[in-house]
């Protein structure tokens, strides 16, 4: 709320300074806590809706979640400019940390360093480490080269930056650490020692990620408690009791501020692990979506604690920002899933029936058979309110549907995103080929019709593909033409638009349910058979969301009623990904929420044919389809006028979409194609701001 707040201007600080929504957020979490304060009786959550609690155990829950709320809006209110200057209380620091993270580069290190830079700025976080940054690094914020085992280097970064909090991510991991024993000493151990005196000599709060590899054979293995017996058989393992029993060690003799969290194996999509036993549970995905096949090194029921990096980065932040009071010991056990490579296999196969798994069990089997399968994280909920959010089923889902995209988004031939005008002709453009060979009758407006898009726009597409492909002439029923355009039209667009259409073959289609008579075309409006005569012309086509589905028209004058799921996969078949906002008075997640920072766009952009303000809309002045330009002009000479009058109108908007279709207008001469083009630009555009379109054939251009 603050954010919101800050980046619309509307900070009130007589709001801010009274504390007057920090107040009411106590109030309201007292009273859910059955408290009996100030005589409020218990209420229902306001923004999830919950009963109040009732037991001692579901008290204590909520107690813990309005410790989290409390901690977060004292980590906003430090953030808040106005209140730099009057916060009090030991917990609100005067500043902002400045934050060093070493061994940046790896799997865990972007994606909190993007966290913290969201909350503290950009400048505050440095990210370090040996290997040579991408672009994408460089353009995030600070890194610079800086290899643990130099203490010079480290201590003078420290110096000139004014380090406060260090993020000590640099080290071997379990399977590399023990092809490389000589090389994890010195970086797990060595460079360790070089953190903590830093740490100490320059009094900076200090987070080392610790891990399940830190048990061994002789610990409980399920559930494995905080404290219990130490004994790991890896070199990784024992470098990281090594680093635990240090940090405590510095916070009790020099009062260090030492942090530390256990972690499962972390499972994490943008990242690739650093080559540790878990690493199956992120392979796995890459595999699936790329051969629907996984040769795992691990027996299949194998048992080993996981955790979505999300989840795992949230933590590290809730640790780090959490008041030292609560902290009532330095290192914690870490729990959010747990599962075998079988039980992860089928829940892949929920999503993808035709996933294959076998088990080639290497060295890291032995290693595996000395963790934990689940860990014991009760005094992590319970003192600094630790709770993960994701659990296999999510996990399964946001891994699957992030690959998939990013695998389908960088095989494309350009990296760009299609418009939203052309996104809507894609949805139009498939929604047409799934209505037409589902044998919708055109003839006859069918609005509220329910179209099932699944594999019939596919199929479409195939065979037109493979008849392209056999140099066959089309010929035979115009609907056939028809298809055929708006396939010709989808690949125009795709390519045009970056969107890559994968060129996956798919086994066995089996035929079209029925071939449309050319009868069932004649009915339709003139510019759809112009459309179907003339290929390589879009068929426009538009998309908005409707009730629980989505109404899709095209330029036979139709309109279908599509569910979103099915539109969805029908496109995600064709391989187009595209993020479809989620239709009206529905919460989908949708992929962009999920993918903070990707290459996706922004989720304003993402307004499919969306009408309504603030959802996707873009106000365009009305256009003209006639001008008076006295007598003599040819029709070409015509069209060229509304094409001028309506660019500059266009233009005149100050709109991407009025920009978009400007440019498009102007650099089509006026000859007979681009008359045709005109005319679907127009009407695509009256598809989208027209409510009357989908009651009403549109009437013929011109
Ligand atoms: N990823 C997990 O599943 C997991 C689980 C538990 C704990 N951890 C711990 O979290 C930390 C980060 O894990 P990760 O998965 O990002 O590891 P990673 O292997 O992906 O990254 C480690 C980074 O350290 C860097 N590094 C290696 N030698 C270095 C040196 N001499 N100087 C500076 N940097 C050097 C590497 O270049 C690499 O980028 C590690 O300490 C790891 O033990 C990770
Ligand atoms: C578990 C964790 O420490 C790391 N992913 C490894 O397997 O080595």
């Amino acid at each position: 709320r603050t954010e919101q707040d800050r980046e619309e201007k509307k900070t009130d600080s007589a709001d801010w300074l009274g504390g007057g929504w920090l107040h009411k957020i106590i109030i309201e979490s007292l009273s859910r806590n059955s408290l009996n304060w100030g005589n409020l009786p218990p209420r229902p959550c306001l923004s999830c809706r919950r009963r109040p609690p009732t037991s001692r155990a579901e008290s204590a829950e909520m107690l813990s979640l309005s410790r989290s709320i409390g901690r977060r809006c004292l980590s906003r209110f430090r953030q808040s400019a106005h209140h730099r200057s009057c916060s009090s209380t030991a917990v609100v620091d005067q500043e902002p940390p400045k934050i060093l993270i070493t061994g940046g580069l790896g799997q865990l290190g972007r994606g909190l360093a993007s966290r913290l830079r969201a909350r503290y700025g950009r400048s505050s976080v440095i990210l370090t480490d040996i290997l040579k940054p991408t672009a994408g690094v460089v353009k995030d914020g600070p890194y610079r080269f800086a290899d643990i085992l130099d203490f010079k280097l480290l201590q003078e970064m420290i110096v000139n930056e004014r380090i406060t909090w260090m993020f000590h991510f640099s080290a071997l991991l379990s399977a590399v650490g023990e092809q490389n024993t000589a090389l994890a000493l010195r970086v797990n151990i060595e460079g360790l020692h070089n953190v903590m005196e830093l740490a100490k000599q320059y009094d900076l709060r200090l987070f080392v990620p610790s891990t399940i590899g830190a048990f061994g054979p002789t610990s409980p293995r399920n559930p494995t408690p905080d404290l219990t017996v130490q004994k790991p058989s890896t070199i990784y393992g024992v470098s990281k009791v090594h680093a635990e029993l240090m940090g405590e060690y510095y916070h009790r003799k020099f009062g260090l501020d030492f942090r530390c969290l256990r972690l499962p194996g972390v499972i994490s999509a943008d990242t690739a692990p650093g080559g540790g036993t878990t690493d199956y549970a992120v392979h796995i995905f890459h595999e699936a979506i790329r051969n629907r096949a996984y040769k795992c090194y691990l027996r299949e029921d194998t048992r080993l604690p996981m955790i979505y990096i999300d989840d795992c980065l949230r933590a590290m932040v809730e640790v780090m920002e959490c008041d030292p009071r609560l902290l009532k010991q330095r290192v914690y056990n870490l729990q959010a899933i747990s599962f075998t490579p079988a039980e992860l296999a089928k829940e892949i196969r929920r999503h993808m029936s035709n996933f294959q798994i076998t088990y080639e069990p290497d060295f890291r089997q032995q290693i595996a058979d000395t963790w934990p399968q689940v860990l014991d994280d009760s005094r992590a909920r319970a003192d600094w309110g630790w709770k993960h959010l994701v659990d296999t089923p999510d996990l399964v889902e946001l891994m699957l549907q992030y690959l998939s995209h990013h695998y389908e988004f960088n095989a494309g031939r350009q990296k760009s995103r299609a418009t939203p005008s052309q996104q809507a002709g894609i949805l139009g453009g498939v929604a047409a080929v799934a209505a037409l060979q589902e044998g919708a009758d055109v003839a006859e407006p069918r609005p509220a019709a329910l179209v099932p898009l699944p594999a019939l726009a596919q199929q479409v597409v195939q065979l037109a593909r493979a008849q392209r492909r056999a140099g066959q002439r089309l010929s035979g029923p115009v609907a056939e033409q028809n298809v055929m355009a708006v396939v010709n039209h989808l690949e125009f667009v795709a390519a045009g638009a970056g969107v890559h259409s994968a060129r996956r073959t798919s086994p066995n289609l089996p035929p079209p349910r029925r071939s449309l008579r050319t009868t069932e075309v004649a009915g339709t409006s003139s510019e759809a058979r112009a459309a179907s005569s003339w290929r390589g012309l879009p068929s426009a086509g538009a998309a908005e969301p409707l009730g629980d589905g989505w109404r899709c028209g095209c330029v036979t004058g139709q309109a279908y009623t599509v569910p979103p799921s099915s539109l969805r996969s029908s496109l995600s078949r064709l391989g187009i990904w595209l993020p479809l906002p989620p239709a009206p008075g529905r919460s989908t997640r949708s992929p962009r929420s999920i993918l903070p920072g990707r290459d996706g766009g922004s989720e304003g952009d993402s307004g499919v044919g969306v009408s309504g303000p603030g959802r996707g809309c873009w106000p365009l002045p009305p256009l003209v389809s006639e001008v008076s330009a006295g007598g003599g002009l040819s029709n070409g000479e015509h069209f060229a006028k509304i094409s001028e009058a309506n660019a500059s109108r266009l233009s005149g908007a100050k709109t991407r979409q009025g920009t978009f279709l400007a440019n498009l207008m102007v650099s089509n001469k006026p000859t007979c194609g681009s008359n045709l083009k005109f005319n679907f630009l127009h009407h695509r555009y009256r598809i989208r701001h027209s409510s009357s379109f989908f009651a009403h054939r549109p009437p013929a251009p011109g």
